[in-house]
């Protein structure tokens, strides 16, 4: 937090108090309270308890129907716009993420909306295609890319524009061990942003700072990784 901003002013990155958010009929999140400062986050739980819901909240990508939401000390509704410049979202799926023919246009895409000086844009998306091993397929087609290579192509186009928070839901779900290896260090290494990382790979989320469990649609516990991931798996063998 920074030492410059009163007390009574922080908060934590990442802030819940009572949150909901209902989805057609179902009640996807209810009554969830979390207020989190680690670097790394995991979130883990159960198929269908709320994880998705949860990263969709923290990237403004669904509003809360209740309760109240804090992501870097911003109301993800009322400040929607500041939200998605400092917030970038990794899906399990990059197919869904991949907008532009080829490989550098798609991560140049991602800059769009910062208009930056043209020579800094692409300085930026160079330094990226460098960063995740991409500038030999610079001017490939992102669709003919393999699964691991379009998901660092989505990695690429989340940290070109420098966010603060990286939201990523099941990153490494559709990836073979060496690429899931690959995407893992990128998002685990601390290149100055958080991590909110939601997983069904308990290993991995071992390796966060903190760890956040989801159960029947709520917040069931937060702390240190290890205390968390046993909680789990002390309920999964109920
Ligand atoms: N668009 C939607 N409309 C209605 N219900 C939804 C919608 N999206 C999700 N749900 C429901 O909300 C609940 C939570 O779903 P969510 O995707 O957040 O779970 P999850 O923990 O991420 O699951 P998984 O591990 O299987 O990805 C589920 O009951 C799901 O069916």
């Amino acid at each position: 937090m920074s030492a410059n901003v009163p007390a009574h002013e922080q908060h934590p990155a990442i802030e819940l108090r009572e949150a909901a958010v209902r989805l057609g009929e179902t009640d996807a999140l209810h009554a969830s309270t979390l207020a989190v400062d680690a670097r790394t986050v995991a979130v883990i739980g159960e198929n269908g308890s709320g994880k998705s819901t949860l990263a969709r909240l923290l990237c403004g990508l669904v509003a809360p129907t209740g309760g109240r939401v804090r992501v870097l000390g911003l109301d993800p509704v009322r400040q929607a716009g500041e939200l998605r410049r400092r917030v970038a979202v990794l899906f399990s799926n990059p197919d869904a993420q991949i907008v532009m023919p080829t490989v550098a246009e798609d991560v140049a895409f991602s800059l769009r909306a910062d208009r930056l000086p043209r020579a800094e844009s692409a300085a930026r998306v160079a330094e990226a295609l460098d960063r995740f091993g991409l500038t030999d397929l610079a001017e490939r087609s992102a669709h003919d890319l393999s699964g691991g290579q379009k998901q660092l192509l989505a990695l690429a186009g989340a940290f070109v524009r420098r966010p603060e928070l990286v939201v990523a839901d099941e990153p490494t779900a559709y990836l073979d061990a060496r690429n899931a290896r690959l995407v893992a260090g990128h998002l685990l290494a601390d290149t100055g942003h958080r991590l909110v990382l939601v997983t069904h790979d308990l290993s991995l989320a071992a390796r966060c700072d903190a760890a956040v469990l989801v159960a029947d649609g709520t917040v069931a516990a937060v702390g240190a990784p290890e205390q968390i991931i046993d909680a789990y798996e002390a309920a999964l063998a109920c």
